[in-house]
């Protein structure tokens, strides 16, 4: 899939294409029936790379605690904040999204998501003055974490009830395993966009369209599956493919093929989940990872997001089960080759094409 990559320009500057509202698939992880709601998984995965959950058993005190601690954070001055280290790869980051010059409206904090009872960014913490450690940060994500990787886990194990990927290796196992690679992502986008809501451009305002500027650039996220969660502010839009929705926006705003930008309206006590670059390259392209973006509005209030990317140790081979092809269209890589193509390309390039087999 072939990605533009539209955040450069767009700092600051809302994307010129409304996006349209369309019903996105819901599905409810309570239901017993675990392989009609298996079905429903991988129907929405291949449709649309995307879908919501309810009764997803994370407690919502959970989500809540991590809110108001992460709030807290934010809310502390530039060099308190900083004092955490940069995002390399746990730490502190603001405006620079990655390594390569792509910018939003956005602070964030990179956190370990593995699980694991010794985390990497204890180290980079030893370092900082007691009294500016986010310690009670730390501890309302590892507790958000440890319940969150079970509902990424449990929704892989239920792609794996279908039929063509029984006896295939466990998806849910890759993230569950020791030394996984997950991360925890916590995103803050300022209240109208940074200004005031008269920062909008002319042509914006005309169009009577309350969007103010660009958080987070259109991408794709690389790894299995993401696991997101947000406050009662919007701002995320998903592309959905022209064959999968009914759009009713002129269908090619953005990004390769036609389709829609659309957006997602938020609910702090669901959960959203993103088909990965690796789940695509897994299903051998029979799902299709999710593009999406951050369009931030005149709300008064700041959005604040926590994505959960669930992915497998460095070293795990990843490549597509027989019974999901006659030919396979991606050659046998490990998460570390993808991730090292990942993260020297600038976030909204195309990565998996790079793995493509030779026709
Ligand atoms: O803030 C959001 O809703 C999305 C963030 C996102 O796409 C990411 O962190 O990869
Ligand atoms: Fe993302």
């Amino acid at each position: 899939m072939v990605v533009a990559s539209h955040t450069q320009e767009c700092l600051n500057q809302p994307p010129s294409e409304k996006a349209t509202t369309l019903q996105l698939p819901v599905i409810d992880l309570s239901c017993a029936d675990r392989s009609a709601t298996s079905r429903l998984i991988v129907e929405a995965c291949e449709k649309y790379g995307f879908f919501k959950v309810v009764n997803h058993g994370v407690p919502f005190d959970a989500i809540t605690r991590l809110e108001e601690e992460s709030l807290r954070f934010f809310s502390r001055t530039g060099p308190e904040k900083q004092r955490v280290g940069a995002p390399n790869p746990f730490g502190y980051g603001f405006k620079n999204i990655g390594f390569n010059g792509d910018l939003g409206e956005v602070e964030y904090l990179m956190m370990d998501g593995s699980g694991g009872s010794s985390s990497p960014d204890d180290e980079t913490l030893e370092c900082i003055p007691p009294d500016h450690r986010p310690d009670n940060l730390r501890s309302a994500a590892r507790a958000y974490v440890e319940v969150v990787r079970g509902v990424a886990c449990e929704i892989l194990d239920l792609i794996t009830l279908t039929e063509e990927l029984l006896g295939a290796p466990s998806l849910g196992g890759m993230i569950r395993a020791e030394g996984n690679d997950s991360v925890l992502r916590i995103n803050f986008y300022p209240a109208n966009g940074g200004g005031s809501a008269d920062v909008r451009p002319a042509a914006s305002r005309a169009g009577g369209g309350d969007d103010v500027g660009l958080g987070f650039g259109e991408h794709t996220d690389p790894q299995v599956l993401t696991v997101l969660t947000s406050n009662d502010v919007g701002g995320l839009q998903v592309w959905v493919r022209q064959e999968a929705g009914d759009g009713d926006g002129d269908g090619d705003g953005g990004g390769s093929g036609r389709g829609w930008w659309t957006a997602v309206p938020p609910d702090p006590t669901a959960l959203w989940v993103n088909v990965g670059d690796l789940l695509q390259a897994i299903t051998n392209g029979r799902f299709e990872s999710v593009r999406h973006r951050v369009v931030l509005t005149t709300s008064s209030k700041p959005r604040m997001s926590v994505a959960f990317f669930g992915a497998p140790p460095l070293d795990t081979l990843i490549s597509s089960p027989n019974q999901l092809h006659h030919q396979p269209v991606y050659r046998p890589f490990t998460w570390s080759e993808y991730k090292t193509a990942t993260y020297s390309r600038k976030l909204g390039d195309s990565r998996l094409h790079l793995f493509r087999r030779c026709e």
